[in-house]
């Protein structure tokens, strides 16, 4: 799991435990036998970290529901030691330096990064904090307002601003391996005192105060309802004790969260979004035994709200679309909507302008559907009408050639009666997508009776490929997402019926962390 490798007076351990390099127990146990070979070994002079593909994801996040994290030696121990060695050791990056991966990264003398590496602390979003001496490090390296900017948001940089920080000693375009190792030679012998990032003091104390109320005001706009962000702030904050000291309130911090509801929940989503797309259908069949057929151009039916928003997420993944309407009027609509969209993007600076007219050269349209002979799939999202849907399908089922998937927008129409409308019921399946589509994550692939594995396996490629997180799910009324959701309205409406205000009901729901109230929502549906 970790190579020990020798070149040349330099100790070189390389951490391999795919997928991600993630520190599991025995990951630490070798790079700490690693670090103690090399310190005893009198002809190595200096040690380079690094990651075979990608440096290192973080702690396993597994090890917090089994417990793991906390057995020696820990990431806190491994800092610990890498820090106070006696040799220098240099991290050589590329990839993936997160978490407690980052956590060791600052823990070393010096960090080598390839250009295109990337560094964050993610912590926050699976409810936790950088618990192995992050909050105290961090604000040490790069000052207090670029730590109570980084650690709070979970946000990921490039080595380009790392290095701008601080966090980064040196880019390079080649290999970061080779570099760190002839830099390790060159600085070997050299004194360590200034390079020990525990022993420094952080930047920006003076304006503590106006920092800390300014990230505390920002974690509750965009991570509301998160507990985390305010714990990693109070950590954070610790740094400006001495070291031993901060570390006791990272230590404190750490603890609420790790004992909390929060975290658990966070987790689950985490490991729950990676495994929704690994489909499997009851007859045994998922990737392993079959193939999904890539979507090179598709149409979508309905340029209305939803049908915009799904052509949308179509563009942004690079696939060519036809916008389809009946009525040149509501085409020129829906077109309109969705280059305004796209010039709002412009306007926030998300897109330049050439990456706008390039997605757009990708758009087509069209009245009626006789041009869709040469489509690889057909979404349909017009309004929830069972009889008009059906007069689509069967016309689409005339036009378009007989491989080519026909999919419905529905949130609740039996999947199963839409197909009966077509002599290809093993290509029909409902692909619910939520509002706005270019947007939301969450994507229904729902499977009807006849709809065949390699539709399912399609339609789960799909999805991914335009980046939502897809879901199979069965057909029967309002599926699993809206079924969820009705409970949900009822009781919102209750409490309409027991005298509350929808703006009332909407705020509790919105500073509970939902981006938009149920009444909200539902004026948008
Ligand atoms: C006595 C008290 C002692 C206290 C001791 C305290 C010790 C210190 C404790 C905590 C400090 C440190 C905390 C952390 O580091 S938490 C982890 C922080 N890192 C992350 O959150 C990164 C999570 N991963 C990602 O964001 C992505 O995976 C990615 C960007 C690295 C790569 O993305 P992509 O290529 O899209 O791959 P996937 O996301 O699909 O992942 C592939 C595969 O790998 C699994 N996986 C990813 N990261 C982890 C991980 N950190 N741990 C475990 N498993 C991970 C993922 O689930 C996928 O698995 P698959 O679905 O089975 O293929």
């Amino acid at each position: 799991m970790v190579d020990y490798i020798t070149r040349d007076g330099v100790a070189l351990l390389q951490v391999n435990n795919p997928p991600v390099n993630a520190l599991s127990h025995n990951v630490r146990a070798e790079i700490k036998n690693g670090l103690d070979e090399a310190g005893q070994d009198k002809q190595i002079k200096a040690i380079v970290i690094s990651g075979k593909r990608s440096f290192i994801a973080g702690a396993d996040i597994t090890e917090f529901k089994s417990g793991s994290y906390s057995e020696w030696p820990t990431i806190i121990d491994l800092c610990d030691l890498i820090e106070s060695s006696g040799k220098p050791v240099v991290a050589a990056i590329k990839g993936f330096a997160l978490g407690g991966g980052h956590e060791i990264a600052i823990s070393c003398h010096y960090r080598i990064a390839h250009e295109k590496s990337k560094f964050g602390f993610p912590e926050v979003d699976i409810g936790i904090l950088p618990a192995a001496g992050g909050t105290q490090r961090f604000p040490r390296l790069v000052g207090l307002e670029a730590a109570l900017d980084l650690i709070p948001s979970g946000r990921h940089i490039g080595a380009a601003q790392a290095f701008k920080l601080g966090i980064v000693d040196k880019v390079v375009r080649g290999d970061a391996v080779e570099e760190a190792v002839k830099f390790a030679k060159s600085i070997a012998g050299e004194p360590l005192v200034d390079r020990r990032t525990s022993q420094r003091p952080v930047m920006g104390a003076e304006n503590a105060v106006s920092l800390r109320d300014a990230a505390v005001k920002l974690a509750m706009k965009k991570k509301k309802g998160m507990i985390a962000p305010i714990h990693c702030i109070k950590a954070v904050m610790g740094s400006l004790l001495p070291f031993e000291q901060g570390m006791e309130i990272e230590a404190s911090e750490g603890f609420m969260l790790f004992t909390s509801g929060q975290m658990g929940a966070l987790q689950y989503a985490f490991f729950a979004q990676r495994a929704a797309p690994k489909w499997s259908l009851p007859c045994g069949a998922s990737f392993k035994t079959v193939k999904g057929r890539p979507i090179r151009n598709a149409a979508v039916i309905g340029a209305g709200t939803m049908g915009t928003g799904i052509a949308m997420a179509m563009l942004n993944a690079g696939i060519p679309v036809t916008l389809v309407e009946q009525d040149r009027k509501f085409l020129d609509k829906g077109v309109s909507l969705l280059k305004l969209l796209y010039a709002g993007s412009v306007s926030l600076r998300k897109i330049t302008q050439d990456q706008c007219d390039a997605i757009l050269s990708k758009l087509n349209t069209a009245v009626g559907y006789k041009s869709l002979t040469n489509v690889d799939l057909v979404i349909e999202a017009v309004y929830e009408n069972m009889a008009l849907k059906k007069q689509i399908f069967a016309e689409l089922d005339r036009i378009c050639p007989p491989e080519t998937f026909l999919w419905t927008n529905t949130s609740a129409l039996d999947i199963d009666e839409i197909a009966s409308a077509t002599r290809r019921p093993d290509k029909v399946l409902g692909t619910h997508f939520f509002v706005p589509a270019y947007h939301m994550k969450l994507l229904e692939n729902v499977r009807g009776k006849l709809t065949s594995a390699e539709t399912v396996a399609s339609a789960q490629m799909f999805g991914t490929r335009i980046g939502k997180i897809p879901v199979v799910v069965g057909n029967c009324h309002g599926f699993v997402g809206n079924r969820m959701l009705h409970k949900y309205a009822h009781e919102s409406d209750f409490l309409i019926e027991e005298g509350c205000w929808p703006e009332d009901v909407d705020m509790v729901a919105e500073n509970f962390g939902l981006p938009l109230g149920p009444f909200k929502v539902r004026d948008l549906s």
